[in-house]
C-alpha cells in the first residue's frame, strides 16, 4: 500500500548521500511538518525492489531492524520509484562504533551484548521464515551515537522468504514421486545468515576476519577453499584471554556444512548469548587492531561481499 502522493511534499530531499545498497542509493530527508531526520532509499521500481521492500516492511515492526516509516511509488523523469523513508541510523556502522572506544575499554561482556542485539533481528526474521542473505558489517548500524543506542539491521535487498511447502512434507501428503528439491530448497538460506553471523561475531572479538585471500586479491582461490574447508583459527595472542565458549559458538556458526551449521535458534539459547550479562569483562584488543587495519578494511569488506555472493548462488543451486 505504498503512497501515490509526491514524496517531495512531505519530505525535504538532502543531497547527503548516506551510502550505496544493492538496489539503490540511501540520501538523508527531513519531514517538512516535523522537522525531524530520516533516511530515504531510492529504488527503481521493479520485482526485486518489490520483494524487499515488503519484507523490510513486514519485519519492520523488529527493535533490532531499521524501521521503515513511509514508502512511496512516484515517477522521477519518467520512470517509477519506490522511497522508502526509514528512521534515520546516527549513530553509523557497528565496526565505526568499536573501532573508535579508547583502548581495553570494549571488553567480551559488551561483544556479547552486541551478538545477543544481531541474533535478536535474525531470530525475528528466521521464526518468519525470511532469511536476510547479506548479513555484513556495513549493514549493521547504530540508531544514535550514545551509550544506549540500538544496533540495527538493515537492507533487505537479498531477503528472500524461506518457507519450505511443509504441506507437501507432512507424509499423509508427500506424493512418493516428488523430488527432494521441491521440498524446500531453500532450508540453506537461513544457514546464509548464520555464516555471517560466525564472521561478525569473529570479527567483534579480535578485529580482523577468520577468511581472508593473502596475495591481495579480493577473493584468491586459496580463500574460497579455505571458507568451504573451514581452514581458519584463533591465533594468540588476539584470542590468548577469549572464552572457549565464544571459540566454540564461532567453531558451531562457521561449520563448512549448512546441514551442520547451529540454526538461530541454538545461538540464542547459547549460554553465551544468553546471559550475556554473565560474560566475563575481559578487555579485548578488537579497537586496536580495527584502527591497524583500518586502510585494508574496504577489502574485508569486498572479501565478505563476494563470500556473500558465492554462497547464495551455492545454496540457490543445492
Ligand atoms: O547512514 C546513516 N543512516 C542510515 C542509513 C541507512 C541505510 C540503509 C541502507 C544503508 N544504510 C546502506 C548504506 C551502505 C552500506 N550498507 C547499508 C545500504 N543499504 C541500505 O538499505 C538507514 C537508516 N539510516 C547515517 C545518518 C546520519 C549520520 C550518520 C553518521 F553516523 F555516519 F554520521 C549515518
Amino acid at each position: 500500500q505504498p503512497k501515490t502522493s509526491a514524496l517531495v511534499d512531505d519530505y525535504e530531499i538532502s543531497d547527503t548521500v548516506l551510502g550505496l545498497g544493492i538496489n539503490g542509493k540511501v540520501v538523508q530527508c527531513t519531514n517538512r511538518r516535523t522537522k525531524q531526520n530520516y533516511a530515504l532509499k531510492v529504488l527503481l521500481d521493479n520485482e526485486k525492489a518489490r520483494r524487499e521492500v515488503d519484507l523490510h516492511w513486514r519485519v519492520s515492526g523488529c527493535k533490532h531492524i531499521v524501521n521503515i516509516i513511509d514508502v512511496y511509488e512516484n515517477t522521477y523523469s519518467g520512470r517509477k520509484c519506490l522511497l522508502v523513508v526509514m528512521e534515520c541510523m546516527e549513530g553509523g556502522e557497528l565496526f565505526q562504533r568499536i573501532q573508535d572506544k579508547a583502548d581495553g575499554a570494549f571488553t567480551e561482556r559488551e561483544a556479547a551484548q552486541i551478538m545477543h542485539e544481531i541474533c535478536a533481528a535474525i531470530d525475528y526474521l528466521h521464526s518468519r521464515d525470511i532469511a536476510h542473505r547479506d548479513l555484513k558489517p556495513e549493514n549493521l548500524l547504530y540508531t544514535t551515537s550514545q551509550p544506549n543506542a540500538i544496533l540495527k539491521l538493515t537492507d533487505f535487498g537479498f531477503a528472500k522468504e524461506t518457507f519450505t511447502n511443509d504441506t507437501l512434507q507432512t507424509p499423509c501428503y508427500t506424493p512418493y514421486y516428488v523430488a527432494p528439491e521441491v521440498l524446500g530448497p531453500e532450508k540453506y538460506d537461513k544457514s546464509c545468515d548464520i555464516w555471517s553471523l560466525g564472521v561478525v561475531m569473529y570479527i567483534i572479538m579480535c578485529g580482523f576476519p577468520p577468511f581472508y585471500s593473502n596475495n591481495g586479491l579480493a577473493i584468491s582461490p586459496g580463500m574460497k577453499k579455505r571458507i568451504r574447508t573451514g581452514q581458519y583459527d584463533f591465533p594468540d595472542p588476539e584470542w590468548t584471554n577469549v572464552s572457549q565458549s565464544a571459540k566454540d559458538l564461532i567453531k558451531g556458526m562457521l561449520n563448512v556444512d549448512p546441514s551442520k551449521r547451529l540454526r538461530i535458534q541454538d545461538v540464542i539459547r547459547n549460554k553465551w548469548i544468553a546471559q550475556y550479562n554473565a560474560v566475563p569483562q575481559t578487555p579485548l584488543c578488537t579497537g586496536r587492531m580495527l584502527k591497524e587495519g583500518e586502510e585494508t578494511w574496504p577489502e574485508v569488506q569486498e572479501e565478505m561481499t563476494r563470500s556473500l555472493a558465492t554462497m547464495r548462488v551455492d545454496y540457490d543451486q543445492m
